[in-house]
């Protein structure tokens, strides 16, 4: 039995940082944990230029503890206004490292999101010549379709149509919850990749309302039933190239949680890694876990292995009830797993 596990050092692939006072208190969690990250840009207001985007990179800087070895990888947050000249300039001097499509008031941020992906079809066409990952937060928004389909459905309407027409383009699917999720990026070119959190390996929806309304299982894509969150536990661990790490920490202060409308987000941050190799434990798959945290992630994106190692131990990480004002995922529980 393997009680211990030396991995290339790992990277997140989705993180929310925030701002100000909050981004001082979460980045050196992120910091400890993976040697790069992808930073999301659903601020407010949005990071829409390279400029915004260079300026966060030094707020993200210096919220991080000198003695890390960490660099925030920066996004451009779409908008139906955006200009391809302006994400072609942000990537080529080297501050853009990919563009994040939010469908407008899909999530948390996303007011400026975009409205129909064919006002954005410039830029589109301009990120595939230049080789800029587009990030798909992949939801649909109408009203008469059920929070539970709006993944599915979204691929239907959007995203199929998309790959398709944009072969070139490459796609990262953030935050897959369901088996047509799976479906769809196994079936699909070598340009779709997609990132998996912690939670949605964890825990399905009856985490959220069994036994009483928990806020801080509360996140969207919203978990979804146990099929779902099987099918992608099998794809995090099938060894896919496909499937990478990404964590979508989303910090929210408790009471913005713990209100009769709560925020969406759940915070990992602190203890990712320990998160997720207990699922790969679980699933005898411990021999899968390096290339799912250290390897696929940085060979979709076209960007060098990291330097460096992490070793993780068997051993009992005891997740306290809050960090500050925020509550950790697995908040109160005891991992079997320690970084050491
Ligand atoms: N995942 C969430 O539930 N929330 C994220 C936004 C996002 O990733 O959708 C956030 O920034 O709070
Ligand atoms: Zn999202
Ligand atoms: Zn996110």
């Amino acid at each position: 039995m393997t009680d211990r596990l030396t991995i290339r050092r790992p990277d997140d692939w989705h993180v929310h940082l925030r701002d100000g006072a909050m981004l001082d208190h979460v980045a050196p969690y992120t910091a400890r944990q993976f040697a790069r990250a992808i930073v999301m840009p659903n601020l407010s207001p949005p990071v829409t230029t390279a400029s915004e985007g260079a300026a966060y990179r030094d707020r993200i800087r210096a919220a991080v503890p000198a003695d890390h070895d960490f660099t925030p990888l920066i996004v451009a947050y779409l908008t139906d206004s955006s200009d391809a000249d302006e994400m072609a300039r942000g990537h080529a001097a080297g501050v853009f490292t990919a563009a994040k499509l939010y469908p407008a008031h899909a999530t948390t941020g996303s007011a400026h999101g975009v409205t129909d992906v064919a006002n954005i079809m410039g830029v589109l066409e301009r990120m595939a010549e230049i080789g800029m990952p587009l990030l798909i937060h992949g939801e649909v928004t109408d009203h008469d379709v059920d929070i539970f389909d709006r993944e599915a459905v979204f691929i239907e309407r959007t995203l199929a149509p998309l790959v398709t027409r944009m072969p070139e383009l490459k796609i990262v699917f953030e935050h897959i919850t369901t088996s047509e999720a799976v479906e769809f990026v196994n079936s699909a070119p070598a340009n779709v990749g997609a990132t998996i959190t912690p939670q949605h390996l964890h825990i399905n929806r009856n985490a959220m309302l069994v036994g009483g309304i928990r806020p801080h299982a509360y996140c969207l894509p919203v978990a979804k039933r146990e099929h779902h969150r099987l099918a992608v536990r099998a794809a995090a661990v099938s060894g896919s190239p496909k499937f990478f790490l990404g964590t979508d920490s989303a910090p929210h202060a408790v009471h913005t949680k713990e209100a009769a409308c709560g925020c969406a987000g759940i915070f990992n941050a602190p203890y990712a890694l320990e998160s997720y190799i207990t699922v790969f434990d679980e699933e005898g798959a411990l021999d899968k876990f390096e290339g799912f945290a250290s390897e696929h992630g940085p060979n979709f994106y076209g960007l060098p292995l990291n330097g460096g190692t992490i070793t993780l131990e068997r051993g009992a990480t005891v997740v306290p009830d809050t960090i500050g004002e925020v509550v950790p995922f697995h908040a109160g529980e005891t991992l079997g797993w320690k970084l050491v």
